[in-house]
């Protein structure tokens, strides 16, 4: 289940139905899949071979195909971020800076963690979302986020897009973004 961190009052939101209500205010898209669907190797395992990927799609191919034919999604892969990942720090440089994209943002946690830190309603400010295997969350078009990774340091993902470059960030250079506060 998702947890939320309001960055400019440190406030914590983590019981589900409160978690809810914040996130449908804040016109964020979560929905839950169930984590338990993934073999238990897949649900620890971060690098993975091609059929791997395949296998965590087909696992939950039904509810990707259910998601993306709500929103309108044609193209989904997996994406894995760990130790081990080859271009990690050169990924995560790109991920961790303020940024938008031409289409919602999709993208449902299957093994380990991240946080998602979504630029909230003027009141709000940015607030984090920390997320782990079994949440689905869409960050919506043009609304400034950034991407980082938590204490365990990896994560698998299903990314869903409606164009092939839907996952192309434009950075947002936003003065109201204070640094210090990552
Ligand atoms: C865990 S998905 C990788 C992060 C990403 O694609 C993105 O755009 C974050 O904002
Ligand atoms: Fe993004
Ligand atoms: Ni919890």
């Amino acid at each position: 289940m998702a947890h939320i961190r309001i960055r400019n009052t440190n406030e914590r939101i983590e019981a589900e139905d409160q978690v809810l209500d914040f996130l449908d205010k804040q016109a964020i898209l979560y929905e839950h899949w169930d984590s338990n669907k993934l073999t238990e190797e897949l649900k620890e395992k971060f690098v993975l071979s091609d059929e791997e990927k395949r296998q965590i799609l087909a696992t939950y191919d039904s509810e990707i195909k259910d998601l993306a034919g709500r929103r309108g999604y044609k193209i989904w892969d997996v994406i894995t971020l760990s130790k081990a990942t080859p271009n990690l720090e050169e990924l995560l440089q790109k991920f961790e800076a303020v940024h938008t994209h031409s289409e919602d943002e999709i993208r449902a946690i299957t093994a380990g963690k991240g946080i998602f830190i979504i630029k909230g309603t003027d009141d709000i400010g940015y607030f984090d979302v920390e997320l782990e295997a079994g949440d689905v969350i869409s960050v919506p078009e043009s609304k400034p986020h950034f991407f980082t990774l938590m204490d365990n340091r990896k994560i698998v993902a299903v990314r869903l897009f409606i164009e092939a470059e839907g996952w192309v960030a434009s950075p947002y250079n936003d003065p109201e973004f204070k640094e210090s506060k990552r």
